[in-house]
């Protein structure tokens, strides 16, 4: 019977292999700090080609003079496997992503590359706001959020003080395997705001599609006061929903997602109905509104716009929706939206077919009072959102191909 060896750093894995170790496992978590690297059984590989010490390619069978090398932990999607895969490790353990599967079987095909996941770069974001308590957290990291919020905009119903903000941190960040805020690297600067937010939402999803981020939102408040909030939280993101403008975003001390809020819409004219009247493709009014969240979204200061509804001075948590037409239009002009107001489990999915939003926001639509989510209400909307997401992209790909059919049938 040969012995499995788990190793984490260089000096182990020499302790190993001068052991005589034949079966050798890297883990990529740290054991005293439960953080997680996948780059550790590349880099601790490293020391057993500086040995001398060949491992077996998973193709070949296995001879004496090579060891079987294994990634054990951390491994949560195809990439992850092909990653290792290409690096020629023989085998790989999974623990956490099996436990979490609501379909342990699907979930290894899909790690197999048997069943077709959306690629990372093909995913759009949700997030669930208003988050007061650690329960709520973790109900929603379960459940495969994004993006979560803590609100600390004052007079709103679901603030939460400094101390619950960390322990909420502290819940997201362990749910995620981390223990520190993620760093996520501004793209170039441009001269276009297509391009810059498009850059940005593709960073956004790739940094929280392992696990999720907590987003401090404020309103008007001073900037020492955020930057004090972001440095003793642990914060990954900030919001600003206020007044506070684009460039402010830029001085937050994390990335911030810009709040642009358009006025709630008229009973019955939330979506589709502005659409095709009278030969025009969208209502004037949705047209100018579009035009006015266009020229509040200037590149190289926030990380995304988020569109939400006011209604009579009142920014955030309103449950109300605005003229979805508008987000239908910031979109088209290749500016990638995040749709909040007035969302639930039960519109969600019209609204991301309709807008064709890179995001959804919720907090008072998966609430059972205030600043206390619903778990059954919150998994719906994770779910009702996923779907919708599928079904965009698919629909995307489908005009994507007719497309080019009918550029190829005029050629
Ligand atoms: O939710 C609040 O109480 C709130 C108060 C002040 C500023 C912002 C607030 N919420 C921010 C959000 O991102 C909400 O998710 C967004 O407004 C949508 O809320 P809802 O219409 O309840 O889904």
């Amino acid at each position: 019977m040969e012995p499995l060896v788990e190793v984490h750093t260089d000096e182990e894995m020499t302790i190993a292999l001068e052991a005589g170790a034949r079966v050798v496992g890297v883990n990529n978590r740290n054991l005293h700090t439960f953080e997680m690297d996948l780059e550790t059984t590349e880099r601790v590989a490293l020391v057993a080609a500086a040995m001398g010490v060949p491992w077996q390619n998973p193709t070949e069978s296995w001879t004496r003079d090579r060891i079987v090398l294994s990634a054990l932990s951390g491994i949560t999607g195809p990439e992850d496997v092909k990653r290792f895969e290409t690096m020629g490790v023989s085998m790989v353990l999974v623990g956490e992503t099996l436990m979490r599967a609501e379909d342990p079987a699907k979930a290894i095909r899909t790690l197999l590359g048997e069943e077709d996941p959306t690629p990372v770069s093909e995913q759009r974001l949700v997030k669930v706001c208003g988050v007061t308590n650690v329960e709520d957290a973790s109900t929603i990291a379960t459940a495969g959020a994004n993006l979560i919020g803590v609100i600390f905009a004052e007079g709103s119903p679901r603030r939460v003080t400094e101390k619950r903000a960390r322990d909420i941190v502290k819940t997201v960040q362990a749910f995620g395997e981390r223990n520190s805020p993620k760093h996520i690297e501004p793209p170039p600067q441009t001269d276009s705001s297509a391009e810059w937010f498009q850059a940005w939402s593709r960073k956004l999803v790739e940094a929280s599609h392992r696990t999720p981020l907590v987003v401090g939102v404020f309103q008007n408040q001073p900037m020492e006061e955020i930057r004090r909030i972001v440095a003793e939280t642990g914060l990954d993101l900030v919001q600003l929903h206020g007044d506070e403008g684009m460039e402010a975003c830029a001085e937050c001390g994390v990335p911030a997602l810009r709040v642009v809020h358009v006025p709630a819409a008229a009973p019955g004219e939330e979506r589709v109905e502005s659409v095709l009247v009278g030969g025009e493709r969208a209502s004037p009014s949705a047209k100018s509104r579009a035009e006015e969240v266009l020229a509040q979204a200037p590149p190289n200061f926030a990380a995304g716009v988020l569109l939400d509804t006011s209604v009579k001075g009142v920014k955030g948590g309103t449950g109300l929706p605005f003229d979805h037409e508008v987000a239908k239009l910031v979109g088209e002009a290749g500016v990638p939206v995040i749709v909040a107001g007035g969302l639930d489990p039960d519109n969600v999915e019209v609204c991301v077919i309709f807008t064709e939003s890179f995001g959804v926001d919720v907090s008072s639509g998966v609430e059972e009072a205030k600043g206390v989510k619903n778990p059954g209400e919150v998994k719906r909307f994770m779910e009702q959102a996923r779907l919708a997401h599928k079904d965009l992209t698919a629909k995307l790909k489908q005009e994507e191909e007719e497309e080019e059919e009918e550029q190829g049938e005029r050629i």
